[in-house]
């Protein structure tokens, strides 16, 4: 199978790992589930075609298999029910990719005219549909490639393969391939959404002539990948601006007028096992400096608890203070469901994971079961690296609000 011999033969480890994993999930969703009751969710980006990909990939193993490998050469294509959700703000480059792209891999495709959760719910009426394949990607390494859908959207597993893949990941495998992507992305396009929200990534732009773009895959800070979408509006006022009769604040009311929301993740909170004594006292410090606490709270470990919460709180407050669910373990997501809320997506931090590589030398892939091989300094350093999360709210609140 060319995917899989492509990537074999590549000197990058790092890529070599993350292959394994995903088609690993991959093959254990077509174990656990019935093929006509999975489908593809596919759309055309760089993220749903690295997926294509590794659907192909993990069939043609998951078949040969089953079958003793007798004539699984000659298997190309993935039948797996895939579904479009078609948008008329959609770019015409992704549009005539996406149906391109399902005819040559025969993909039996299912197009959706209407938002997610509610095509979604007419797929689930229409056909029994147990699991999903979607290529999200949210850069946490602690992630569940395993997810039942959120509260209140239809019943379904969501599996997502790529979950943990950096931007860089995606490049080195759609390159390492040379499998085709949509052709905007040597526009220099570096994530797609719609004809209203979407430009080509300004970092990605030629100084010399300033008119066009290099391509994606040369964006060296995948940080940076939605750099090209505009950003979603805050409607609050910026408090640093104007007050609500439009005069400009002096700067003793600015301090009185903020407000702050204060969120503790943890089970453990809920069960009762665990007393929150670091909740009470940042309010009485927050109270003794001028601030109102608006709200004191606490979620239970899940991406979308977390999101709805900080979501809520933000709309409404000048600061948002989250703590607990920091460490490394899986249970640990509130960076994830932080970023969520703001709608970016957690990047590996390259550098820091070049750095460990040099400290660990060769043994080191990226891959988070080495964590526990780590030696104690540096897991002690890594533990640091994770652990200031108001630094990093003050971050995506600094960079994307
Ligand atoms: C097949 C599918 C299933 C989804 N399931 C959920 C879900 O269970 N809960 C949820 O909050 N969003 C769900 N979404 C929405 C996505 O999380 C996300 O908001 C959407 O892909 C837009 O992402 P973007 O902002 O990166 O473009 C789903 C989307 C798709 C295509
Ligand atoms: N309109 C859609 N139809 C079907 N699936 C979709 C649609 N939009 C998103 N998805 C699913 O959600 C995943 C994540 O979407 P996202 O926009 O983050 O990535 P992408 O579109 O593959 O790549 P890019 O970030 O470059 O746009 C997709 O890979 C796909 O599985």
């Amino acid at each position: 199978m060319e995917i899989d011999q492509a990537v074999r033969a590549s000197s990058d480890r790092r890529l070599r790992t993350k292959y394994d994993n995903a088609v690993y999930v991959v093959q254990r969703a077509f174990a656990l589930y019935p093929f006509e009751e999975v489908a593809f969710s596919f759309n055309g980006g760089k993220d749903s075609t690295v997926l294509l990909h590794l659907l192909r990939a993990g069939y043609y193993l998951h078949e040969s298999s089953s079958v003793g490998g007798v004539e699984m050469n000659t298997i190309q294509n993935c039948p797996v029910r895939t579904i479009y959700f078609e948008s008329p703000c959609a770019f015409p480059e992704i549009n005539s990719f996406t149906y391109e792209t399902v005819s040559t891999y025969g993909l039996p495709l299912e197009t959706i005219h209407s938002d997610f959760k509610s095509g979604l719910e007419g797929l689930l009426k229409a056909r029994p549909t147990k699991a999903i394949f979607i290529g999200t990607r949210i850069g946490d390494p602690n992630a569940e490639q395993f997810s039942p859908s959120s509260p209140g959207w239809p019943p379904f597993m969501r599996v997502n393969p790529i979950l943990d893949w950096s931007y860089r990941d995606v490049w080195s495998f759609l390159l390492t391939c040379k499998v085709k992507y949509c052709s905007l992305y040597d526009q220099g396009y570096t994530s797609i959404g719609s004809i209203y929200d979407t430009v080509p990534n300004a970092l990605l732009s030629d100084s010399s002539t300033g008119k066009s773009f290099r391509p994606a895959y040369m964006l060296s800070d995948g940080r940076l990948e939605r750099a090209g979408r505009t950003k979603k509006t805050n409607h609050k006022t910026d408090i640093t601006s104007v007050s609500s009769n439009g005069t400009n604040n002096t700067e003793a009311e600015k301090v009185i007028s903020c407000s702050a929301s204060v969120i503790v993740v943890g089970d453990e909170i809920l069960f009762g096992t665990v007393k929150d004594k670091f909740g009470a006292a940042l309010c009485k410090k927050l109270h003794a400096i001028g601030w109102r606490v608006s709200h004191l709270a606490a979620v239970c470990n899940e991406i979308d608890s977390v999101a709805e919460e900080v979501e809520r709180c933000k709309s409404t407050d000048d600061m948002v203070f989250l703590f607990g669910g920091l460490g490394p373990l899986h249970s640990d997501i509130s960076l994830a469901g932080v970023a969520k809320a703001f709608g970016v997506r957690l990047a590996p931090d390259e550098e820091f994971e070049e750095y460990l590589s040099q400290l660990i030398g060769d043994n080191y892939t990226g891959d988070r079961n080495e964590m526990a091989l780590l030696p104690e300094g540096i897991t002690e350093l890594l533990h640091h690296k994770m652990l200031p999360l108001p630094l990093v709210c003050y971050f995506v609140l600094v960079h994307f609000v």
